[in-house]
């Protein structure tokens, strides 16, 4: 017999905390020899020596490797009753149940050895203590349940119920937490006692419902395992209904198992063949657990084997805990707690997953950091080179868009350099378009880029028509067309001597139609008119007309014909020197020099023709056109000279006119040659009165006129441009030559010529300015510093045509 229990103390937790481990109580009982045994004089082989040891006999000389004795918790001699056995064996675990312990008592031995009939003494037993138990403890409320079962061929019965049908064993984990059970027996009735009568008469049920056969050994032999439960509730009165009470609930098993059988003893056959078998096989496996749990033999045999059986089971350890059944609120507040226990825990898991998760996160979040930053270097990288490139295409489009812009004014295809020369309204289209109404930035821009060809312009018969004005009369004013004065009506192109002495008025006031410009309107009228407050200036119609016409002349074309080679370069030597003379000493070819009222005109400010250059016969004149307009053709608008004619348009001659006109002019200037160098120092200063009046930077001085912002701001640009190129470079030659001179105010008194033509010449040396007649002077400086400087005061073209104008002219 084994017993399974454990003593403890309860606390409210369900926690045991005197729970211990503990052995399987085994004690063997020996049975006496019963009446068939005496009947055929059997002996007992085995005798307890002690209270816990039984020793095999060996009366048979058995030569067994067996052991011979047995030691347990308790051994029981066969005079041994069951009470003894109980009170010594079983009471102390049965009743554990009543302090809330489970315990199990059970009956292991073979066939008809008395496990039912000290099974039974011991149920009596413990069912009486245990309500002696609950009569000695009134305080405390008890209830009791029992329930039966049986193991039959392997199934499960319930022995409380009538031909009950075989119960299902559970393992659903709900229902095991539910029931505090490993195993529950589905639908096992469970009866609570109300007496201990009640108990018997159940156990009588019981004991009826149970499979019994007879057997040779037996002739009530259990055919099955029969579990009596009974189960125990406790709770002190005095605190039942209240909050915090506990009841303590134990059940004890009370398990007579079948016995083992060998069925040639037993003889069994049929259906006990069958319940035997079933019952070895459950009994073996039971066999099989307690030694797996444990460390550890007919009739002799037989018992050996219950021995061996004990001994295994005497070594198994068991870990007996108080079972505590709160109530409802306590086990409320238990669940409460153990859900805030689990909470807990879930929370400290989803924490450690977040801090896994965000771990990742992070580790993600900083390579896309990481990216970024790789792709904003790149970004920077092609962003500052972009906008390099901008920037580069910026200065490069802003001189480009200048030079454009400029180009867009002043470009036009050399065809219309053609139609500009050779027609007076393109060309005064021209001007106003490309030139704009304000006459110094069209006048500069053909400066700027006359200069870059200056040395050779200074040796070529250059024209421009200066037409001064604040009305910008010319572009609105109809002008006389190219045919016009092509077919005569320029005094030009019938002149011979006066190459470029053609002037002609070219009024603010509409304009004649071709013809009627040259038949009707007279310049002089047109030059007296003081009440024209504006100063134009316009590309010369005349040399306009001149250039074109004289190509076409078929005076200039037959002449050119009759005249041989030497008379050409001889004709060519003169005219270069006559254009070095008059470069050199700026003579002033006038058509009508002799005439008062030119002079009278030229007096007048509102319409200048210039003219510098003097051809005296058609020939040179034919050759000298057909040179410039080579020249033209290369640079055509470079090469635009200052050509002042100071004489007045006389009324348009008749081409029979012509002949006598031009052969009287070509006298006339030879003999009033003598009177140009007056006149063209007279001319000079007023030319540098209009100049100065017109705003041409000739010093940083302010004139009232509709230049726009930009025109002023550019004006401004190239006035500190000037002051600064010149500080520049006399800083520069003070510098080196350690010698120069202070240098003085420069353009300060239009009036005085001499402080002009002072003026400059010293900016003509500083720049390096060709003197005429003289090859440009070497400068001290650096060729690419002066180119530089040269650069910057070139394109102060207003100053840079001034100090030509002055120098030519000295
Ligand atoms: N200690 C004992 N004193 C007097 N008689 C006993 C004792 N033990 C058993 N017996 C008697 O022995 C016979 C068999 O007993 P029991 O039925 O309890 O054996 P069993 O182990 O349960 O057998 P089975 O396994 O076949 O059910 C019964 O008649 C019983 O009265």
């Amino acid at each position: 017999m084994g017993s399974i229990s454990g003593d403890s103390t309860v606390d409210l937790d369900g926690q045991d905390s005197n729970a211990h481990e503990e052995k399987i109580f085994v004690a063997v009982r020996l049975r006496p020899l019963n009446e068939r045994e005496l009947s055929k004089n059997d002996v007992s082989e085995w005798e307890c020596i002690n209270s816990t040891t039984i020793l095999f006999k060996n009366t048979l000389q058995e030569r067994t490797m067996l052991p011979t004795a047995y030691t347990f918790d308790r051994v029981f001699r066969s005079d041994a009753s069951t009470k003894q056995v109980y009170e010594e064996a079983a009471k102390k675990i049965a009743l554990s149940v009543l302090s809330g312990m489970n315990s199990t008592i059970f009956a292991y031995g073979q066939t008809s050895s008395g496990k039912t009939y000290t099974m039974s003494g011991i149920t009596e037993y413990t069912i009486a203590d245990i309500y002696d138990y609950i009569n000695m403890h009134r305080e405390r409320e008890f209830v009791l349940k029992f329930s039966a079962m049986e193991i039959y061929n392997e199934s499960v019965r319930d022995l409380l119920v009538l031909d009950g049908a075989p119960l299902r064993l559970l393992d659903d984990p709900e229902v095991i937490i539910e029931l505090r059970e490993r195993t529950v027996v589905d639908k096992l009735t469970e009866v609570t006692l109300t007496d201990s009568n009640h108990l018997h008469e159940l156990l009588s049920v019981c004991e009826a419902q149970r499979q019994i056969g007879e057997t040779t050994l037996n002739e009530l032999s259990s055919r099955s395992h029969q579990i009596l439960r009974l189960t125990v509730e406790s709770e002190t009165r005095e605190y039942v209904g209240a909050e915090n009470t506990s009841t303590l609930t134990a059940s004890v098993n009370f398990v007579d198992l079948a016995g083992s059988e060998r069925a040639s003893q037993t003889l069994s056959a049929g259906t006990r063949l069958k319940e035997g078998c079933h019952i070895n096989r459950s009994l073996l496996t039971l066999g099989t657990v307690i030694r797996k749990l444990s460390p550890a033999h007919g009739h002799l045999e037989q018992s050996r084997n219950t021995l061996l059986f004990a001994s295994c089971a005497k070594q198994v350890s068991t870990n007996a805990q108080v079972n505590v059944v709160m109530s409802e609120k306590a086990l409320v507040k238990q669940l409460q707690k153990e859900l805030a226990r689990l909470e807990n825990e879930l929370r400290s898991l989803s924490s450690l997953a977040n801090s896994c998760g965000s771990s990742s996160a992070l580790k993600e979040k900083e390579l896309l950091i990481e990216k970024m930053d790789k792709e904003i270097r790149e970004l920077t990288h092609q962003r500052d080179l972009a906008q390099s490139r901008v920037e580069d295409m910026l200065r490069s489009g802003g001189e480009y868009q200048a030079s454009k812009s400029w180009q867009d004014r002043r470009s036009v295809p050399e065809n219309n350099e053609e139609q500009f020369l050779s027609d007076d309204t393109l060309s005064r289209l021209y001007i106003d378009k490309y030139f704009g109404p304000d006459p110094c930035q069209g006048w500069e821009k053909i400066a700027q880029e006359n200069n870059k060809n200056f040395e050779d312009n200074c040796k070529e018969v250059q024209c421009i028509e200066i037409d001064f004005t604040k009305q910008n009369v010319i572009s609105s004013a109809p002008s006389p067309q190219k045919g016009d004065n092509v077919s005569g009506k320029s005094p030009c192109s019938l002149d011979n001597d006066a190459y470029f002495t053609k002037r002609e008025t070219i009024s603010s006031a509409p304009s004649p139609q071709k013809g009627d410009n040259v038949s009707e309107q007279s310049p002089c009228s047109s030059d007296n008119d003081s009440s024209q407050p504006s100063v134009n200036v316009a590309r010369s119609q005349s040399c306009a007309a001149i250039l074109t016409t004289l190509m076409k002349s078929p005076s200039s074309e037959e002449a050119e014909e009759s005249e041989n080679t030497s008379q050409d370069e001889a004709d060519n030597q003169e005219k270069v020197s006559n254009v070095e003379k008059v470069a050199s000493i700026g003579n002033l070819c006038r058509e009508d020099s002799q005439n008062s009222d030119s002079s009278d005109c030229l007096n007048d400010e509102d319409q200048i023709i210039m003219t510098f250059g003097k051809d005296r016969t058609n020939k040179q004149q034919e050759a000298r056109v057909k040179e410039h307009n080579e020249m033209i053709e290369i640079k055509p608008v470079k090469q635009i000279e200052c050509n002042l004619d100071m004489g007045d348009e006389k009324t348009p001659k008749k081409p029979e006119e012509t002949a006598d006109v031009d052969s009287d002019k070509t006298q006339d200037t030879k003999q009033s040659a003598s009177d140009w160098q007056a006149e063209f120092e007279r001319q000079k200063r007023k030319i540098i009165e209009l100049w100065d009046a017109c705003h041409i930077p000739l010093r940083e001085s302010s004139r009232p006129g509709k230049r726009n912002a930009e025109q002023a701001n550019a004006q401004e640009i190239l006035c500190k441009g000037k002051r600064s190129s010149i500080r520049e470079v006399g800083h520069r030659r003070k510098v080196e030559t350690e010698k120069a001179p202070t240098m003085p105010s420069l353009w300060t008194d239009t009036t005085n010529m001499e402080h002009m033509n002072e003026s400059a010449s010293i900016v003509a040396k500083l720049v390096g300015f060709k003197e005429p007649g003289r090859p440009r002077k070497k400068c001290s400086v650096s060729a690419s510093y002066r180119q530089q400087q040269v650069v910057q005061l070139e394109t102060q073209f207003a100053t840079h045509d001034v100090i030509r104008f002055l120098l030519d002219s000295v």
